[in-house]
């Protein structure tokens, strides 16, 4: 056991642990940063190159985060010196009396975001390539753009290591003895500390089985989908295409979402929001492709300027609650074990406001945002406590 007590360990270097440990570090704590595999990796739910920010949401509790995550991902930018974010714009496209569309668009003009409202007559004009549908709105928020994904974490944990964090990768905790002082057990050896945070993504109730605590976390593993375009460039970053979210569609009810032709050139990423349950250490065993005959479908009838069969198939993990929103809290029973978890797929453009709100709670700050809506005790009638 090494002899050192430090101020805090964080279980997880995925993007909600690496900015917890930042801000832990930043804020002179002696931290440790643990993960499992050696970095970088692309097992979680972190990796791959872009990410879409917006500030179009259902929920006000959303937007105001992301008010402050703007200026936190600046601030970042202007830390490490890496350009992080992109403004495209957010093309939001959904049914004008359906549940999710009219939602947003209240939120965001009760938020004061500033969006355009695309009337149907204008809407191709600035919207190329893209088809309307019946009966669907369309706005664009315009705050909105592409983060740069594994750019941003080797930022974040490069700025860590600066401010005297300590990151062991390759490390997978296979034990915790929570205490006064918690004791971290890894294949090659033992960490102590005064506070723990567990940001363990898909692992999270693998790591929370060591406290006694079961949270109701569904894990599904994503296809992540490039289609070529038929023209190069028609739905290209350098001419403006936008990302886009589709609230309802008549291939389904769930969102399908797309970010520019960036990362492989003349491939677009559009993907499906839903995926099918998985064990995380057996993905590559789940084969499921339902979800990429929803998008063929939908990119047939929608963008026909994209050839509508995948070029590129990646996978993803998501992590998600039965309410989609995040758990940040405390340990119901050891105060000094603080939990991010179940970031339902879309979680990273918030990472730095999360990394605040976790650093906050392990070092009994007031947060500095309401986290009613994130607390374990929603969950109480699925939530198990073998305490
Ligand atoms: C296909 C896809 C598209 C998405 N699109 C968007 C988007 O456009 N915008 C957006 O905001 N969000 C998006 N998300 C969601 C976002 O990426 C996730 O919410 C976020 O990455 C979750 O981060 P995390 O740190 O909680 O999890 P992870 O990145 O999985 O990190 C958890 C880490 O913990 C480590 N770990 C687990 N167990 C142990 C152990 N025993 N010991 C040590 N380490 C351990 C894991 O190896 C992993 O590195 C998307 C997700 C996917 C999959
Ligand atoms: O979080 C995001 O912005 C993306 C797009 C909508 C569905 C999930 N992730």
């Amino acid at each position: 056991m090494s002899s050192q007590i430090y101020d805090c360990i964080v279980i997880g270097a995925g993007i909600q642990g690496s900015c917890t440990a930042y801000y832990l570090a930043k804020n002179n704590k002696k931290t440790l940063l643990l993960e499992q595999f050696v970095l970088p990796h692309s097992r979680g739910s972190s990796h791959g190159q872009t990410r879409i920010i917006r500030k179009a949401y259902e929920q006000d509790f959303y937007v105001r985060m992301m008010e402050e995550c703007y200026t936190l991902w600046a601030e970042l930018e202007r830390e490490a010196d890496v350009k992080l974010y992109r403004r495209t714009g957010l093309l939001l496209l959904g049914p004008e009396n359906g549940r999710g569309f009219p939602i947003v668009k209240d939120t965001l003009q009760r938020n004061k975001v500033p969006i355009v409202v695309l009337k149907r007559e204008e809407f191709s004009q600035h919207i190329p390539n893209f088809n309307l549908s019946s009966g669907d709105g369309a706005l664009v928020d315009t705050t909105a753009g592409v983060l740069y994904a594994d750019k941003a974490l080797v930022a974040i944990r490069r700025l860590f290591k600066s401010h005297g964090g300590v990151i062991k990768d390759g490390e997978k905790v296979i034990g915790i003895t929570p205490g006064p002082v918690v004791t971290v057990t890894t294949a090659s050896g033992a960490y102590q500390a005064k506070k723990l945070v567990i940001t363990a993504g898909p692992w999270a109730n693998t790591l929370l089985s060591h406290t006694g605590l079961e949270l109701p976390l569904q894990v599904t593993k994503l296809n992540v989908c490039y289609w070529q375009e038929k023209v190069p460039g028609s739905y290209d970053i350098r001419n403006r295409f936008p990302c886009f979210v589709q609230v309802e569609s008549l291939e389904s009810e769930h969102h399908i979402y797309g970010l520019p032709s960036n990362e492989y050139p003349g491939l677009m990423k559009v993907c499906y929001h839903i995926g099918k349950d998985t064990d995380p250490d057996g993905r590559d065993r789940q084969t499921n492709q339902d979800d990429i005959e929803i998008l063929k479908r939908y990119i047939t009838r929608c963008m026909p300027g994209l050839v509508p069969v995948p070029a590129v198939v990646e996978s993803c993990l998501y992590t998600i609650t039965p309410d989609t929103d995040f758990v940040l809290d405390r340990h119901p029973t050891y105060s000094n074990i603080v939990i991010g978890a179940g970031f339902s797929g879309h979680g990273f453009k918030f990472g730095p406001v999360i990394g605040k709100i976790l650093y906050e709670l392990s070092t009994e700050q007031v947060p500095s945002h309401d986290l009613a809506p994130f607390k374990i005790s929603r969950f109480q009638a699925h939530s198990k406590s073998a305490l």
